[in-house]
């Protein structure tokens, strides 16, 4: 058994992480943090975890309560996490950060895209980017972890297998995705009102959003060169969810499309490659950690449309950090994240 503490525990993601963690038989959350809410019962605030949480309190953020602990995941907005890292990677604690403090590995690409100067860029050569599917030995040894975003997991898992074998053209990607408005947090903000979000959709960042350097990063890598990407996110009215509908022209000749994505996720637990024809919905995914995926080649032309969906608080946030988190500790992948998806 091991102690974990969280930091940003009354967030969307700090939530979903103790939902997940209720079932992990190696895990004990040892400490919760919450500035607004010190002093709360969680179960107070969180009635669905009456019965697994009825001890725990949330607390102000303490180094040393939180540097006892094994690990503790960040759940806070981007900068929390450079400020209190170094500080628990002294005392020996792991760190498993959700936010974007650790994702790019170019300190003044990430000061630019997050209009702040990186607050540790002196832990950028160690941070792991927690891509399990991409990354799994380098997060066996890891200290720091940088869980990767909700639209970059969905749209570089989907890209992964016709850029590792080279089979479209790298300068010209298309990645269109919609998510629901838990993506942006638990805070209020007016377009996530119930007026303004449901019943309209609208895309937001076209000129420029913050996962764009992280997705270009991503695929670079796999593509061994740098990629020309259009990245398009969009708000639409439901709780949960990531769709991304990703576009490549084919540049190499390859037969058999279906069989290359089944072969590339054959050992992956948390990537499920659905039968040809499919339109995965994000309902199959929600609640779990998961990305499906559909390949498609209209009219057998030279485009492929490939088809990816998560739950952006699962597999795109919390699932992914505790999947991150059973590498770094030798426990079973699946610990915590057996359950099925909810439906409908
Ligand atoms: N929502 C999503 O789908 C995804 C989110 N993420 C990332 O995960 C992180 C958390 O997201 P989410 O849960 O949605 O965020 P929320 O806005 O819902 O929650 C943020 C949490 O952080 C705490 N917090 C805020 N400021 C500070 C601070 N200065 N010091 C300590 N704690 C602080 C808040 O509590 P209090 O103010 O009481 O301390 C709250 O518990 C973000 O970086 C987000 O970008 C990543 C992938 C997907
Ligand atoms: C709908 C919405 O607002 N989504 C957020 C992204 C989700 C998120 O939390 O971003 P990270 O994964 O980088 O932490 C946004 O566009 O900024």
């Amino acid at each position: 058994m091991i102690k974990v503490g969280i930091v940003g525990g009354t967030g969307y993601t700090g939530v979903e992480l103790l939902r997940l963690l209720a079932q992990h038989p190696e895990v004990e959350v040892e400490a919760i943090t919450s500035r607004s809410e010190a002093g709360l019962c969680v179960t107070d605030l969180y009635p669905n975890l009456r019965g697994h949480y009825d001890n725990l309190t949330f607390s102000e953020p303490d180094a040393k309560r939180l540097g006892a602990c094994d690990a503790v995941f960040f759940a806070t907005p981007h900068g929390v996490a450079h400020a209190l890292a170094s500080e628990l990677l002294e005392q020996g604690t792991r760190v498993i950060d959700l936010s974007a403090d650790f994702r790019l590995r170019d300190a003044a690409e990430w000061a630019e895209w997050y209009g702040q100067p990186h607050g540790a860029p002196e832990l950028l050569d160690e941070s792991v980017y927690g891509l399990p599917e991409v990354n799994r030995d380098r997060i066996r040894e890891a200290r720091l972890i940088a869980v990767p975003g909700c639209y970059p997991t969905a749209v570089q898992l989907g890209l992964l297998p016709l850029l590792e074998a080279g089979l479209i053209d790298a300068e010209r990607i298309i990645a269109d995705c919609k998510s629901g408005v838990t993506g942006a947090g638990r805070g209020a903000k007016v377009p996530s009102l119930l007026a303004e979000a449901s019943e309209s959709m609208k895309a937001y960042g076209a000129s420029g959003h913050r996962h764009l350097p992280e997705i270009r990063q991503g695929l670079g890598d796999a593509a061994g060169r740098a990629v020309g990407l259009t990245f398009v996110p969009h708000l639409t009215p439901m709780i949960r969810g990531i769709h991304a509908t990703l576009y490549g022209r084919l540049t190499g000749s390859h037969d058999d499309l279906q069989g290359l994505f089944e072969q590339r996720f054959a050992n992956e637990p948390f990537v499920d490659v659905m039968p040809p024809g499919s339109h995965p919905e994000t309902r199959s995914v929600k609640g779990v950690n998961l990305c499906r995926l559909a390949v498609h080649r209209p009219g057998d032309g030279d485009t492929v449309v490939v088809l990816s969906v998560i739950d952006n608080l699962v597999k795109g946030a919390s699932g992914q950090a505790i999947h991150n988190l059973n590498l770094m500790f030798g426990f079973d992948e699946n610990a915590g994240l057996a359950a099925p998806a909810l439906m409908p």
